[in-house]
């Protein structure tokens, strides 16, 4: 049974560790044409959804509310936030400390746990940086699971505290990634049980750090991309710096809203549902206060099939995807990118 990490193992990568914590100058390889830092202000009046989660998680009765919002937001822009999510404050403060503590680190200890070129855990910068020319004005931690092997090279004798955060932190993730799962198929009139898969859905925690920019207008935090799961749980504390690109081709800032989640509709999503839902292209920008931002990215078991449902493919909907596993398609997009999923389509 292939694993996470296997699946990149066919397209090694090797990104230089960033050292850009302590850097005053913005070096010529991290500014970014001007034309990636558009404008923002076409953006006002454009509301993503917030979703109040209390009600639709637990009871049926205001179920139908919850859906009709998924729905319009995922139509419309393949993104929508929550609130009333159940996972308390406080563990989203115990991440953020963990978080901090990791990154503040030296770089010389930072890359004893960095990620070999064929794995996908540890520290170093997003994977998707050998796609791009420039350099992003950040830096990452992947876990899957426990991030013991990585943590006791971190603080040899002091992890205990960053796997207890990280392991709770995954499991409440992975309760509410399969909950809202459950309200995605719903909203697409999809029945739960022929998505159960027979087996434990994949998932990794990317946590990701964005320095203190002295240039941010000229910088880029994460370049766009989308990102190749069914969904993504994403948690961006206070400082703002998530934006969507919409189908106009305009950027919209995601607000930063306190104690609340972001929830990417991803790649597969688009597959399964037959390209209702499009897979969000996203970016994170650089300010001049650090940031920090959780990514939770949650998928099917790796060999399970995925594949258009045939309720969402008649005369008007032709089937767009043929059935590919979460595995294959990671290999494809490790090295093919933005253009991955072009070599799913469906061909008559
Ligand atoms: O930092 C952010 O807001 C976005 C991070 C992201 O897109 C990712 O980790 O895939
Ligand atoms: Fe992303």
């Amino acid at each position: 049974m292939p694993s996470l990490s296997d699946a990149f193992k066919s397209v090694p990568v090797q990104c230089k560790e960033p050292d850009i914590s302590s850097m005053d100058e913005v070096p010529e390889l991290y500014l970014w044409p001007q034309e990636n830092q558009q404008a923002l202000e076409e953006n006002i009046g454009v509301n993503i959804p917030v979703i109040d989660l209390q009600h639709g998680v637990t009871s049926r009765a205001s179920a139908g509310s919850v859906i009709e919002l998924l729905r319009a937001a995922y139509e419309e822009f393949g993104v929508f936030q929550i609130v009333n999510h159940g996972v308390s404050q406080q563990l989203l403060e115990r991440v953020e400390n963990q978080g901090r503590r990791l990154f503040s680190l030296p770089l010389d200890q930072k890359i004893k746990a960095r990620r070999s070129p064929d794995g996908v855990t540890g520290y170093g910068m997003a994977r998707i940086c050998t796609f791009f020319d420039r350099l992003m004005w950040s830096e990452g931690f992947t876990s899957i699971g426990s991030p013991l092997e990585h943590a006791e090279k971190l603080w040899p004798d002091d992890y205990q505290d960053f796997c207890e955060t990280i392991d709770e932190y995954d499991h409440a993730m992975k309760d509410l990634a399969s909950k809202l799962m459950s309200l995605i198929l719903e909203s697409l009139g999809l029945r739960q049980r022929d998505y159960s898969w027979g087996g434990d859905n994949c998932a990794a925690l990317q946590m990701n750090h964005y320095p203190s920019c002295p240039r941010p207008a000229q910088t880029m935090g994460m370049a766009e991309h989308t990102d190749s799961t069914f969904l993504t749980v994403l948690y961006q504390g206070s400082v703002q710096g998530l934006q969507i690109k919409r189908s106009d081709g305009m950027w919209t800032v995601v607000p930063a809203i306190p104690n609340a989640f972001v929830v990417n509709a991803g790649d597969l999503l688009q597959v399964l549902s037959n390209g209702r839902y499009k897979s969000v292209v996203h970016r994170a920008v650089n300010s001049i206060k650090p940031r920090l931002s959780f990514a939770y990215l949650w998928g099917p078991p790796l060999t399970a099939v995925i594949e258009p449902a045939p309720q969402l493919v008649d005369s008007k909907h032709p089937l767009l995807y043929r059935a590919l596993n979460w595995n294959e398609y990671l290999v494809v997009r490790a090295k093919h990118f933005d253009r991955a999923l072009e070599f799913f389509r469906n061909v008559q």
